[in-house]
């Protein structure tokens, strides 16, 4: 069959040959998946790859995102070119990250913090280094710059011939001027892929349409959330004073002046700017099929502020025209984040797009991808990525008004625990309008308003930012104590809500958990869904209501994982039901000493251990309505987690409101269970993630290997060899200025051992604690070890048991078995 010919059927189709395309074709060959064929309907990269800047930096806060970058870097530097002999014209001419402000600066040890933990070269340098660094730089107000010596540019073109050329070598087929026309589920689970040049049959078809991504997806049903952002950058004639320098300059990103980028490109001059006002979006509703090479017109009112800085700061440019203006669409997801994984609701369809760095970030996540498609597991955790992390709440204008918003922080300080406000609220709990009058600051967590804070009278319920501890810590305090030592409760209806019913209920789900099912009505258990590599893919409730009838609760960012991941495992012909209640119930939990004395205010119910013990539910009338209680506690206190239909909600809390209130019952925040989980040794979504098996977090007391179940073989195989790493609880010095971010670089002796996973101020221990992936041999209770921290080792200990009630035995003298839900 000659090259160009399309073939009838393949194993993977990938639609699409720019880097992201490109990249994955090459990574699932090198993981041995070689019936590949790659459709491009013009030339390799003619979408956006080939108009890139083509930089790549070490310079990231993001742990996983570090790990891909890492691996880019060597690709492009050591390995491309070398294993296919397709030039990628790699410069390593390094980075500076510029700081003119406190924040800035601590933005930059924080990224030393976790880029540590990477090992990669990077360090903080002095207005004076800066200027031998970059002697062209105007440095007037900066503070410190981050130098990342081993950063580069490549060819984008470049790069993705050579993985083209790499992917052909090990026999993938890539079929250019050949434009998908169609992508339809068949009965049978395959996916039927139409073209111009005739139908190609695929298990797995691969969505890579960079900003045709939308359109693509679209044809499957699905509303991809992804809009393209157009972008300038602009080459300036050659500048005289670099004719006669003997090597390039780093790259300069000024964050604060220029919102973008400045470097050598030759001899001529590159600004790149991501204007901070009037982003502009492209082909909302179509990109043009027969679009290809395609710029816009510069339209430098809207980044003027922005290049006059830019010509300030480097006045070697000041006097030249500009030889090339570069204004592309590039693809930005609802939170800048790359959509790569699974498509929501659709087996065997990935997503491998929205990537607005896809140079600097594409081929380590394509890696990743191929691993998952491969092995069922990427190696790293792909949270941040998976597309399931956005529901069919993102809808165009949500996903419009998002990406605009990202366009413009792209240069922003991305302070921990940002909120990012645009196009909310979304999803909101019957309870919004009340919890908000009341204070509350709200998060947004898979399109749910969750309270995270509450503003007590006289401060401004405004979110307040710092890599430092801020007003923050004393509020967050003030709730936690309120739990602990009186009430509290929470709107907790973000919550995944799934009932799973049918005569084949239990024997299905009991297959698909590492815990054994409750084998009473009323009963909860805390489990785990493992892949076939036996690594998590979500921590989940489980309470029987009768033999075949269940209710699973989990995080809210599991919820399209964990139907996904259900539904596609019930057997053919199995009587099973799924039913997402998720936006139909709400929930509140009430939790702390009074919790009972209140609740009982308000119920007919025994509330007492005998009648309604601790991992027990029952359905009971509060508020006159009918709702389920489960007695459950994040916060390792005596409470209970009451659901029930949203419109009970309200009724419900303003009951318990006005019982509470003689028992001093607070409003509190996901801010003060974070803290109140840490200090029980509660492990939460930072633990359990895709990268780890259950004996290395730590939780095997939750699981039964007497028992048949999806993972268990992946986890005898884990348990009988020596373990990767383990999940340590540490005790981390408290120097009460700063208490981390996660992602940071665990160190013993100087070298580094591990990272940290969660960090958090313990505030009834006035302990900062942590949890952290570490080499086994340093786990032992006792340890000291080193956390990086605002770049400066932190001294912390290997505990033992929970920094709070080390015991398990509540203030009211109850045992209390170990549990995170
Ligand atoms: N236009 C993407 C450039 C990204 C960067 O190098 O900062």
């Amino acid at each position: 069959m000659p090259e160009s010919a399309l073939p009838s059927q393949a194993r993977v189709v990938i639609i699409g040959g720019g880097i992201m395309g490109c990249g994955l074709a090459y990574h699932l060959a090198h993981e041995g998946w070689t019936d590949v064929v790659l459709l491009e309907k013009a030339e390799l990269t003619s979408g956006s790859t080939w108009h890139a800047a083509g930089q790549i930096t070490h310079s990231t806060s993001s742990f996983a995102l570090g790990k891909c970058v890492g691996y880019n870097i060597d690709l492009y530097s050591k390995v491309l070119e070398a294993e296919t002999g397709q030039s990628v014209t790699w410069h390593g001419c390094g980075s500076l990250r510029l700081a003119y402000t406190d924040d800035e600066l601590d933005w930059l040890h924080q990224t030393v913090s976790v880029g540590k933990g990477l090992g990669f070269p990077m360090e903080i340098v002095g207005p004076e280094r800066i200027r031998e660094l970059h002697p062209f730089y105007n440095l007037d107000g900066v503070k410190a710059a981050l130098h990342t010596p081993d950063d580069g540019h490549v060819d984008p073109a470049g790069a993705a011939f050579a993985l083209a050329k790499g992917a052909r070598q090990l026999g993938v087929k890539i079929v250019r001027r050949c434009r998908a026309t169609n992508v339809i589920q068949q009965p049978n689970g395959e996916w039927l892929v139409e073209t111009e040049q005739g139908p190609i049959a695929c298990e797995h078809v691969v969505n890579a349409g960079g900003t045709y991504a939308r359109q693509v997806a679209l044809w499957s049903g699905y509303d991809l959330p992804a809009t393209s952002m157009t972008h300038h950058y602009l080459i300036t004639d050659t500048v005289p004073e670099f004719q006669t320098l003997d090597h390039e300059l780093p790259v300069v990103r000024d964050d604060r002046l220029v919102s973008g980028y400045i470097r050598m490109e030759q001899k001529s001059g590159l600004i790149g700017i991501y204007e901070k006002a009037n982003p502009n979006t492209v082909w909302e509703n179509h990109c043009p099929w027969e679009a290809e090479n395609e710029l816009f017109e510069p339209n430098y009112d809207r980044i003027m502020p922005w290049l006059e800085n830019a010509i300030g700061r480097m006045p070697i440019l000041a006097e030249l025209g500009i030889k090339r203006e570069v204004h592309g669409a590039i693809s930005h997801p609802p939170d800048g984040n790359p959509l790569i994984g699974p498509a929501p609701g659709l087996p065997n369809y990935w997503c491998c797009c929205g990537t607005q760095i896809g140079i600097g970030w594409g081929p380590g996540l394509t890696r990743e991808l191929a691993r998952w498609m491969v092995h069922g597991a990427a190696e790293i955790n792909m949270r941040e990525f998976d597309p399931r992390r956005l529901g069919p709440y993102a809808d165009q204008n949500y996903q419009i008004t998002k990406a605009k918003e990202d366009y413009l922080l792209r240069h922003e300080i991305p302070f921990p625990h940002f909120n990012r406000l645009a196009a909310r609220p979304v999803k909101t709990s019957a309870l919004y309008a009340t919890l908000k009058a009341r204070g509350a600051v709200h998060e947004e967590i898979y399109g749910w308003e969750r309270p995270r804070w509450f503003a007590p009278q006289g401060t401004e319920p405004v979110d307040i930012y710092g890599f430092h501890r801020t007003g923050l810590h004393d509020i967050v305090a003030a709730e936690c104590r309120a739990v602990r030592e009186r009430a509290g409760i929470t709107d907790i209806s973000s919550f995944a809500k799934i009932e799973i019913a049918g005569k084949d209920a239990a024997t299905f789900l009991d297959g698909m958990v590492a815990n054994r099912l409750p084998t009473r009505d009323g009963r909860i258990i805390l489990t785990h869904l493992l892949n076939d590599a036996g690594r998590v893919e979500a921590e989940v409730t489980i309470v029987r209501l009768a033999e075949n009838w269940f209710y699973l609760t989990c995080a809210a960012f599991f919820e399209q994982r964990v139907m996904d991941w259900l539904a596609r495992h019930i057997p053919d012909g199995a009587e099973v039901t799924l039913h997402n209640q998720s936006a139909e119930y709400g929930a509140v939990a009430l939790q702390g000493p009074r919790a009972r004395d209140i609740l009982a205010a308000c119920t007919e119910a025994d509330l007492s251990n005998a009648a309604f013990p601790w991992l027990s539910s029952q359905d009971i009338a509060v508020a006159e309505q009918p709702v389920q209680a489960m007695r459950l506690s994040y916060a390792g206190e005596l409470g209970w987690e009451l659901h029930m239909p949203m419109a009970h909600l309200a009724p419900v809390y303003a009951e318990l409101w006005a019982a509470g209130e003689r028992h001093g019952l607070a409003n509190t925040g996901s801010f003060a269970m974070n803290s109140m989980r840490m200090e029980k040794g509660f492990k939460g979504a930072g633990e359990l993630t895709n990268e780890v098996t259950l004996p290395e977090a730590g939780v095997m007391r939750f699981v039964r290997m007497d028992k048949c179940f999806r993972g268990k073989t992946a986890t005898e195989t884990a348990l009988a060899k020596p373990l990767r790493w383990v999940c340590a609880y540490l005790d981390v010095a408290d120097d009460r200025k700063s208490d981390g971010n996660g992602g940071e670089a665990v160190l013993a002796g100087g070298q580094q051992i591990g990272t940290v996973s969660s960090i958090a101020f313990g505030h009834t221990v006035g302990k900062l604690l942590a949890f952290a992936y570490i080499k086994p041999d340093h786990a032992t209770p006792g340890t000291t070890l080193d956390v990086m921290i605002m770049g400066q080792p932190r001294r912390a200990r290997v505990l033992a048991k929970p920094a709070y009630d080390p015991e398990n035995r509540l203030p009211s003298g109850e045992a209390l078995e170990e549990v995170s839900v």
